[in-house]
């Protein structure tokens, strides 16, 4: 007999949403962040708008006919239990929308998405009404920002006590949980439970970065937490602290407001793994050497590689506690981490601001031997002399930022020749962390 194998079952979700042609909200964000979240994400697009980082130029309305007839799809094959709502254009797709959530049992989490932040309207004004009447009643989870919650409550949301008011009010409407999102106040969202009639705050601060699509990013975000099972309160702290990220990690993608990034922090962390991954092996190739400790200076060797478009030290991963000859073997004193250098990250931080493609580096020992070695491989060679270096300047920064200067481009050898307690020094650089070890090991053979 053959056994069926053992799967995981993913949360399956939908969204009920526009198009944006500029990729940065309505599905694009909400399929992006299911994705992101882990849950395989389905949708029905509602209407298809012709938007850009500028706003909205048009909007073509699908017929009610054509929203049912992918909800349908979707949900007689798969099992749907959360879905979300984001632009719904007109009443008559509203009505629909209400009329298929019903049918199939969704739980439903509601961003009412009136208006684009850049300009244009994604909620015909009449249909606000049929909205709050057929929709609202069989909503689980409701997140308006200020100016939205003030539009379903009647009233004016100026101040944390205004959304307040406004939630309660909004929950009287038949919706259990209401989230005003503070992005437009004070940066703190207000959660509030009807059940128990507890509000709480979910505090953050104001970041940096583009907001294009933050509220569809937030909302599908909700809805994907949710169908994971965590609680409203979990489930609506790590929706702002995932909000936040792809605030951060926006892309500069048009004249106007930048679209966040949903996959950007699930790219970077891509990313780290793949750099831990190439400098283990680098590693490996040094430890296996029989000739690489003859090139380990006094104060150790260190050898680092930084993630795409690294900013800061702890974006660049090595050795902790260097590399040190034991014997006549180089050993790994800890292992490969992030933040583990201080010199070598230096190094490769201000040659990958010259090139991007740099981002690996390693010191050796310096004498003239070696030198002339790196000049018979033909090395592109520079050097800095730490006599010249200004007062106040981060040495290992200035002097690769001076070589390369000095060389036209990033050169694959940096040289200096030390200076009063301070070790002279020879640095590989090169694109990933492999690349620089068997440079090394090379050098180290070519000393025989
Ligand atoms: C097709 C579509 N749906 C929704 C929005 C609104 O997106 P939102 O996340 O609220 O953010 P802004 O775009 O308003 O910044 C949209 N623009 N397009
Ligand atoms: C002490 C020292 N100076 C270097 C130079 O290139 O001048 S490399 C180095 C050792 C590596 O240090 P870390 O672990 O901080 O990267």
């Amino acid at each position: 007999m053959t056994e069926k194998p053992l799967t995981v079952k993913i949360p399956i979700v939908m969204t009920i949403a526009g198009s944006d042609s500029g990729g940065g909200a309505g599905i694009a964000a909400d399929l992006k962040t299911f994705a992101a979240l882990g849950v395989h994400g389905t949708c029905a697009i509602t209407s298809i708008t012709a938007q850009n980082t500028t706003g909205v130029l048009e909007a073509f309305d699908l017929t009610p006919a054509a929203v049912a007839s992918q909800i349908e799809a979707v949900c007689a094959d798969m099992d749907v239990k959360w879905a979300k709502t984001g632009m719904l254009a007109s009443s008559e797709i509203v009505r629909e929308v209400a009329k298929d959530v019903r049918k199939h049992g969704l739980s439903l989490v509601i961003d009412p998405v009136m208006a684009a932040e850049a300009g244009g309207d994604l909620l015909r004004k009449e249909a606000i009404s049929v909205l709050i009447e057929e929709l609202l009643p069989f909503c689980k989870v409701i997140t308006p920002n200020a100016s939205e919650a003030g539009v379903l409550a009647g009233i004016e949301v100026k101040t944390p006590k205004d959304a307040k008011i406004a939630a309660r009010k909004i929950a009287g409407l038949g919706v259990e949980t209401v989230i005003v999102t503070g992005g437009h106040l004070d940066a703190t969202d207000l959660l509030y439970e009807a059940v128990s009639d507890t509000f709480t705050r979910i505090p953050g601060t104001f970041v940096k970065g583009g907001t294009h699509g933050s509220g569809c990013t937030y909302s599908a975000a909700m809805t994907a937490f949710l169908a994971c099972g965590k609680s409203m309160e979990v489930a609506a702290r790590e929706s702002k602290k995932f909000v936040v990220e792809a605030i951060l990690k926006s892309l500069p993608a048009g004249r106007g407001v930048n679209p966040v990034n949903p996959l950007g922090a699930t790219l970077e962390k891509k990313e780290r793994y793949l750099v831990l991954r190439n400098l283990k092996d680098a590693v490996l190739l040094i430890e296996e050497s029989p000739d690489f400790s003859k090139l380990i200076p006094e104060v150790g060797c260190n050898i680092g590689m930084a993630i795409p478009g690294a900013k800061s030290y702890e974006e660049v991963a090595a050795v902790e506690g260097r590399i040190v000859k034991y014997r006549i073997r180089a050993v790994p004193v800890g292992c490969v981490e992030f933040g583990a250098s201080k010199h070598v990250s230096s190094i490769i931080l201000s040659a990958l601001r010259q090139n991007p493609e740099i981002r690996a580096a390693i010191n050796v020992k310096y004498s003239e031997k070696v030198l002339a070695a790196c000049r018979e491989m033909k090395l592109g060679i520079s050097s800095f002399d730490r006599a010249e270096e200004p007062e106040n300047a981060s040495t290992m920064d200035w002097g690769t930022a001076e070589a390369i200067k000095k060389y036209g481009s990033v050169p694959k050898v940096i040289y200096d020749r030390g200076g009063t307690g301070k070790e002279p020094m020879i640095r590989l650089l090169g694109t990933n962390a492999i690349e620089v070890a068997k440079l090394a090991v090379e050098l180290a053979e070519k000393l025989q």
